[in-house]
């Protein structure tokens, strides 16, 4: 019989909170509204607006006991084989600190920092160049990741380079890139962790060609001799990173040269520092306070209890508007999976569809469907305490806004007019950092990974590996001399495609 570790009880829980308003959750339970918080270094969450009661979260936290997840957590920072269907550990953890005390542990931990030793002397080899501008060629865990804290921190912390990604294959990306470019004074970063992504192959044909000087390209590969082989880039223009960093991981490793490039290598460890913070937190607080069980649980809960199938992150800071985007490849590619670790179906549902967008901007496009949509959408609401711009007057109105609407959406307000009636009972969380640094960064991504890793205990699936992704590449490998006109594709459908395209194509010449 297919197992539910226990799920399938959480629906009864909800069942009989079914009708009860948040307001009356929070008004029958005095010490709810400042309690139901959990705060980790630079990280405080409420989840006071979530549709639990402390029964419920208590039956969550069995759930989570019973699936071992103290051991568990253990077991990831141990370096032991967690991503099991690849044979392979995670140790993510330990490029950013050592806190298991195994052999591997260790070993990855000194030869992650070795690497930083490398970055450090090539940044510094660079900054006495004539090169102002970066342009780094990576896609999905080899570009989401530095994407995002580096739009996030570099405005805040600056650093000598500006920073470039491309990672389309649509040729308007690198076009759109390099037009605001010097090649004179670029050098280029081909990540990539197994250096056979056709995007950041052919990107990288692009930028050498554009560059005409082999020696500002550089390589953060996994597999090394096929970044010579393909580019020819010599050892010490090779960054190395390991089977046991996946890609989504990554950006604690040489992957995330860019950032250290954008922000400084120092500023870089401070973001490595904010992440092990969180690391200790996690592996060391009992259950009940942990920050990322507590999250990890409250997913499982809107998911398999409330059964709601989507789940929005809304940033209110401007410098946080990639966050979404990269949530959406850590938790999606992590956690899209329906068989569990020995093949047999997962017997719930496990992801729901993550997306978002950054507040106020939000506001005025999708949250009239949150307010009065038929669907009900749990939200992680985030915010900064402190601002690190002279508009403090904007500050406020943001802060008002960002409160304003995790109150709405929990308590809703009703009308006579059926039209200007919110139903509320939307639940959220909200998230408050004191404000956005390296470290603080650095711990709310770490949250993110961890809640993932237990949400993917829970549900007795691999969040390590992403064979979902592979089919699509392997029928655009073989549609690609279809395209050139070298056969026919086999598929009817995509045959008729082809040919009206190739119509339309030479019609538009
Ligand atoms: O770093 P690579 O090997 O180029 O892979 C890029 C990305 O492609 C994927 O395999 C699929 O999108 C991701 O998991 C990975 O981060």
């Amino acid at each position: 019989m297919a197992t539910t570790n226990g799920l399938d009880e959480l629906v009864s829980f909800a069942a009989r909170l079914e009708g009860v308003s948040t307001a009356a959750l929070v008004a029958a339970d005095p010490a709810r509204a400042a309690g139901f918080a959990v705060r980790a270094g630079p990280v405080y969450a409420n989840f006071a607006r979530q549709r639990y009661d402390r029964a419920a979260l208590e039956a969550l936290f069995a759930v989570a006991e019973s699936v071992g997840a103290e051991e568990r957590l253990r077991a990831l920072f141990s370096g032991e084989p967690v991503n099991a269907t690849e044979g392979r550990a995670a140790l993510h953890t330990a490029l950013r600190g050592d806190l298991t005390g195994t052999e591997s542990g260790r070993q990855a931990h000194a030869m992650a920092q070795e690497v930083r030793e490398r970055m450090r002397a090539l940044i510094d080899g660079l900054a006495v160049s004539q090169v102002t501008d970066i342009v780094s060629v990576g896609i999905g865990g080899s570009d989401l990741g530095p994407r995002l804290v580096v739009d996030a921190l570099a405005p805040v912390v600056g650093g000598r380079f500006r920073v470039h990604f491309l990672s389309n294959v649509d040729g308007a990306a690198a076009q759109r890139v390099l037009a605001q470019l010097d090649p004179a004074r670029t050098a280029v970063l081909l990540i990539s962790k197994t250096f056979g992504t056709q995007e950041t192959l052919l990107n990288g044909a692009i930028l050498r060609a554009w560059l005409g000087d082999d020696r500002r390209l550089y390589a953060i590969t996994a597999n090394p001799p096929r970044a010579t082989a393909a580019f020819d880039i010599p050892p010490e223009r090779v960054l190395p990173m390991w089977d046991w960093v996946g890609g989504r991981y990554s950006l604690w490793s040489a992957v995330g040269f860019p950032i250290a490039l954008a922000i400084g290598m120092d500023q870089f460890e401070a973001l490595l520092g904010g992440a092990a913070g969180m690391d200790a937190h996690v592996l060391l607080t009992p259950l009940r306070e942990n920050l990322a069980v507590w999250h990890a649980m409250t997913a499982v809960w809107n998911r398999n209890a409330l059964k709601l199938s989507t789940q929005a992150v809304l940033p209110y800071d401007e410098r946080l508007k990639l966050l979404p985007n990269y949530l959406q490849q850590l938790v999606m590619e992590s956690l899209g999976k329906s068989v569990r670790l020995d093949g047999s179906p997962v017997a719930v549902d496990t992801v729901p569809v993550w997306w978002g967008g950054a507040g106020t901007d939000s506001q005025h496009s999708f949250f009239q469907a949150l307010h009065q949509g038929t669907n009900v959408e749990p939200l992680d609401f985030i915010g900064i305490a402190r601002p690190d711009h002279d508009h403090p007057g904007n500050h406020l109105a943001l802060l008002a806004n960002l409160f304003a609407q995790s109150e709405a959406f929990a308590n809703g307000q009703s009308s006579e007019d059926p039209h200007r009636s919110y139903a509320g009972q939307r639940p959220s969380t909200l998230i408050l950092l004191d404000e956005l640094t390296p470290q603080s960064l650095g711990a709310l991504i770490a949250m993110y990974e961890h809640s993932v890793y237990l949400q993917g205990l829970v549900w007795g699936i691999n969040p390590f590996d992403q064979f979902g992704v592979e089919l699509g590449k392997q029928v655009a490998n073989r549609l690609l001399p279809a395209l050139e006109g070298r056969h026919a594709a086999e598929d009817p459908v995509t045959a008729a495609l082809i040919a009206e395209w190739r119509e339309r194509a030479s019609l538009s010449r």
